[in-house]
C-alpha cells in the first residue's frame, strides 16, 4: 500500500475560510497531501478584519502537538500565527521531535491591519524559531520587521532573503513581493543562490489568505518530496491561479480560490 504524504499546519483559525488553518487544510487537500492541523488561537475574523482572539491554553497546544508526533507521520509542516512567546516555546521544544521540512510563515499582521502576534514575541521568533526552519516566507512588512530595516527595491528583497539565512539562521528564505508595485515577484535564497519567481499582478482586492495558501502549498509539495525550488515554483502557480479566480465574497478583501487549478471544475465555474 502506498504511503500518503502527510502535511501539518500549526496556526490560528479563520471562520470565514480564507486564511489560517482553514486555508492551509484546503490547500493540502487540493494538492493531495493528507492534511493535519494544530490550532494555536481561535480568531473571530472575516474578510473585513479581526473581531477578537482567544489563545488556547499552552497545555492544550502541547497536547495537540504530542497527539500528532506520538501517532502520525509528518512529512512536512508549517507554522502560521503563533502569537506569544509561550506558544513559540512550546512549538520550538516540539520541532526536534519531527524530522521533516519546516516552513514558517511569520504571520504578524492581518491584511486588515489587525495585529496577530504580540509585540515582544517578534524578537523571540527571530532568535529562537527562525534557526529551526527549513524555509521562512515573509512578505515585505514581515521581512522589514524581522530585519529592522525598510525595503524598497528588488535588491533590498534579495538582500533581505540572504540575511535571513546568513545572519539569522533560517534554512532558506522566500521574500514575497505581493506588497510591491508591478509584477508579483518573489525571491528565494536557498543558501547558495537567489531564485526568482514572477507572475503578472492580478487586478483584484480579493487576496485574503494569499500568504497562508502559498506557504501551505509549498509545505504540501515538500511533504511529497519535491526539492525546495520546484516546490516553490509549483506553489507560486497554485497561489497565482487562486488569486486569479478569487471569490468576491464578504465586504472586505475576499478569499482566494483553492480549487482554481482543478480542470474539471474550470468550465463549470469560470
Ligand atoms: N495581486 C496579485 N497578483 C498576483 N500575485 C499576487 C498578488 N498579490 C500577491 N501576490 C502573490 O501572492 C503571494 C503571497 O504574497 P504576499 O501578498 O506578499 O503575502 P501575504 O499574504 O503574506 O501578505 C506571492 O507570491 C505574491 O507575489
Ligand atoms: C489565523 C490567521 N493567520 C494568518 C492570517 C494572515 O494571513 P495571510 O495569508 O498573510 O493573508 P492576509 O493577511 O493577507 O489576508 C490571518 N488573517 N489569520
Amino acid at each position: 500500500m502506498k504511503q500518503a504524504a502527510c502535511a501539518l499546519t500549526i496556526a490560528g483559525t479563520d471562520p470565514s475560510g480564507g486564511a489560517g488553518i482553514q486555508a492551509d487544510l484546503k490547500t493540502f487537500q487540493e494538492l493531495q497531501s493528507y492534511g493535519m492541523s494544530v490550532i494555536t488561537s481561535i480568531v473571530a475574523q472575516n474578510t473585513t478584519g479581526v473581531k477578537s482572539v482567544h489563545h488556547l491554553p499552552i497545555e492544550m497546544l502541547k497536547d495537540q502537538l504530542e497527539a500528532i508526533s506520538s501517532d502520525m507521520p509528518v512529512h512536512a509542516f508549517k507554522t502560521g500565527m503563533i502569537s506569544n512567546v509561550s506558544m513559540m516555546k512550546a512549538v520550538a521544544e516540539w520541532v526536534p521531535q519531527v524530522s521533516a521540512p519546516y516552513v514558517m510563515d511569520p504571520v504578524m499582521v492581518a491584511q486588515s491591519g489587525d495585529p496577530l502576534i504580540e509585540e515582544e514575541s517578534r524578537v523571540w521568533l527571530r532568535e529562537n524559531l527562525l534557526p529551526l526552519t527549513s524555509l521562512v516566507t515573509p512578505n515585505i512588512p514581515e521581512a522589514e520587521d524581522i530585519l529592522g530595516e525598510s525595503m524598497e527595491s528588488s535588491e533590498d528583497m534579495k538582500e533581505a532573503a540572504q540575511q535571513m539565512v546568513t545572519r539569522f539562521g533560517a534554512g532558506a528564505a522566500l521574500v514575497k513581493g505581493g506588497h510591491m508595485k508591478g509584477e508579483a515577484v518573489d525571491f528565494l535564497y536557498d543558501g547558495s543562490e537567489i531564485h526568482t519567481f514572477t507572475s503578472e499582478r492580478i487586478d483584484t482586492k480579493n487576496t485574503h489568505g494569499t500568504g497562508c495558501t502559498y506557504s501551505a502549498a509549498i509545505t504540501a509539495y515538500l511533504s511529497q518530496g519535491l526539492p525546495l525550488v520546484e516546490a516553490v515554483k509549483q506553489a507560486k502557480y497554485f497561489v497565482t491561479e487562486a488569486i486569479r479566480h478569487s471569490f468576491n465574497l464578504g465586504n472586505g478583501s475576499g478569499p482566494t480560490n483553492h480549487f482554481a487549478t482543478r480542470e474539471e471544475v474550470f468550465n463549470k465555474w469560470f
